[in-house]
């Protein structure tokens, strides 16, 4: 049995008017935020997505219900530490990880170091192993219209042999 396992992961978020807009937890400047049950960190929710799905282990609403008043407004850093214990509990340990955060705007490029250093402290691996990447979608689309923003994710986990 191979030890090496692969997830993916996919969210998205509507931008509204008086949320922050929290991504990879950082809390990026930006007349807009990101509207969700939980402080809606559309990466992190991403990252957690394709962790449980590496492992198989379900999704982020089998484990954090929007419908459960303990997750209103969690920081999901808190969401993502939980996933990798769960991960940690089952023999997994994370390999890499490869995101896209999708949005016109805020650009991401001055906080992709602070994203990746805090994905990477609550994944418990060295910063090398975190990749985090933007793209626009060249004004096509709700991403490209600002409505929302969208991320997805790609992991890799293993076990030791
Ligand atoms: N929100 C974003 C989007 C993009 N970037 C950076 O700009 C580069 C070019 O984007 P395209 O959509 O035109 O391919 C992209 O590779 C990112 O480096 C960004 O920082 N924030
Ligand atoms: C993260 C959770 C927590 O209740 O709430 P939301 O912020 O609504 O985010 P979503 O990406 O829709 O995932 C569902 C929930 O697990």
């Amino acid at each position: 049995m191979t030890p090496f396992r692969i997830g993916h992961g996919f969210d998205v978020h509507a931008l509204v008017s008086g949320r922050d807009c929290i991504i990879g937890g950082v809390n990026i400047p930006h007349p807009l935020g990101l509207d969700g049950h939980s402080d809606a960190d559309v990466l992190l929710h991403a990252i957690c997505d394709a962790l449980l799905g590496a492992a198989a282990l379900g999704d982020i609403g089998k484990h954090f219900p929007p419908s459960d008043m303990r997750y209103k407004g969690i920081d999901s850093r808190e969401l993502l530490k939980h996933v990798v214990a769960l991960l940690t509990d089952k023999g997994f340990h994370i390999g890499n990880v490869d995101a896209t955060v999708i949005c016109e705007a805020p650009r991401l490029g001055p906080y992709i170091n602070s994203i990746r250093e805090n994905i990477a402290s609550d994944c418990q691996v060295d910063t090398d192993f975190i990749n985090v990447k933007a793209t626009t979608t060249e004004k096509l689309g709700f991403t490209g219209r600002g409505e929302g923003i969208a991320a997805e994710a790609v992991v890799l986990i293993y076990t030791h042999l």
